[in-house]
């Protein structure tokens, strides 16, 4: 069990973590998510003590890190796949680590068997892809065979073989009754993974909630329409007390399983429909809702103005592309 209780850095006016409390439980998979830049790897490096809490406190089933004997017995982590010596052995590696560690040297096949790096244990790392690496970081952390497990964006830049595995691993050691706690950026991602999700944004929590109750809230049927008679379909649609929003790109949205009723009205009227059709919102779209307020960086979605070809033909291009990108430092 991870408990943080009003975990906080600031790294001078920066407020990186910002009075995170919440517990991550064992035997269930729980997803850390939160756009870039929310906080997810400070509160990591501080549940291993890489970095001191400004305020607040972090435990690991019941003591601070630095309190625990054998720490990589009790809490084995993959932040930074690439973090491992380029001009080591997979094999004398982990070995180090093991050795360094009070960990029986047999362990170190074990692992590399269960990651799949056998047939590559006597490489060097620096000749390892991105999949090869993340598979030698998540073996390190299981070489203690630690009740809790903490992997930072795991899946990052994987093929899908290598995602599937990892998701299936991670699925397997929650069922052995361990802690595992994982991050990442992607909310479609944690849903086919985590049972538990714990959201933050700008260093605070916005939801610590069961993936199965975040699905239920947030799964929401609505009717997209497209028409070229905006205005009379709006009165049409007051008229019968449907009340329809603007979602961009010139569409309505109208909540609700209404379909037949707004086609019916349309025809009716003499509107013309160019578009009805029952949609259901994603869960990237949840999550891009709850975090909206708290996205640093944002980039606009409409497509620059357009501008005559050749003007401002020296600067024009670089200009438009620096125009897409619209840069919002909050807080
Ligand atoms: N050593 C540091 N000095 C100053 N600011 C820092 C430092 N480390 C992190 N930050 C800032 O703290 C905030 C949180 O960063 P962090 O890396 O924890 O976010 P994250 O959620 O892991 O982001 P990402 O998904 O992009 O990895 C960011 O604004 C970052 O710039």
């Amino acid at each position: 069990m991870i408990e943080l209780s009003g975990l906080t850095k600031r790294y001078g006016e920066k407020v990186a973590v910002d009075d995170l409390t919440f517990t991550v439980r064992p035997g269930i998979v729980t997803g850390f998510l939160g756009p870039n830049g929310a906080g997810k790897s400070t509160t990591m490096r501080m549940i291993l003590g890489l970095d001191h809490p400004t305020a607040g406190d972090v435990r690991i089933d019941g003591r601070h890190y630095h309190e625990l004997a054998d720490p990589l017995t009790y809490i084995g982590a993959l932040l930074d796949a690439k973090a491992v010596h380029g001009g080591r052995r997979a094999h004398h590696h982990l070995l180090c680590l093991a050795q360094s560690n009070g960990i029986p040297a047999g362990r170190v096949h074990e692992v590399l068997e269960t990651v799949g790096l056998t047939a590559v244990a006597r490489k060097k790392a620096k000749g390892f892809s991105l999949g090869m690496s993340q598979r030698l970081g998540i073996a390190g952390a299981l070489l203690g065979d630690p009740r809790i497990l903490m992997f930072d964006e795991p899946v990052n830049g994987l093929d899908p073989e290598g995602i599937l595995w990892i998701r299936s691993l991670m699925k397997s050691l929650a069922a052995q009754g361990r802690t595992v706690f994982v991050s990442s950026h992607l909310m479609s991602e944690m849903a086919l993974t985590a049972d538990h999700l714990v959201v933050i944004g700008q260093g605070r929590l916005l939801a610590d909630t069961s993936m199965a109750d975040f699905i239920e809230r947030n799964s929401r049927s609505y009717v997209r329409i497209r028409t070229p008679d905006r205005e009379r379909l709006l009165d049409a649609l007051h008229g019968a007390g449907i009340t329809a929003v603007e979602s961009g790109g010139g569409q309505l949205e109208v909540d609700g399983g209404k379909a037949e009723q707004i086609g019916e009205l349309a025809a009716r009227h003499h509107v013309v429909l160019h578009e009805l059709s029952v949609r259901q919102s994603s869960l990237e779209e949840a999550f891009m809702r709850l975090t909206a307020s708290s996205v640093e960086y944002h980039a606009r979605t409409e497509p620059p103005p357009e501008r005559p070809w050749g003007a401002d033909r020296d600067t024009g291009t670089a200009k438009a592309a620096a125009d897409a990108v619209t840069t919002t430092a909050e807080g």
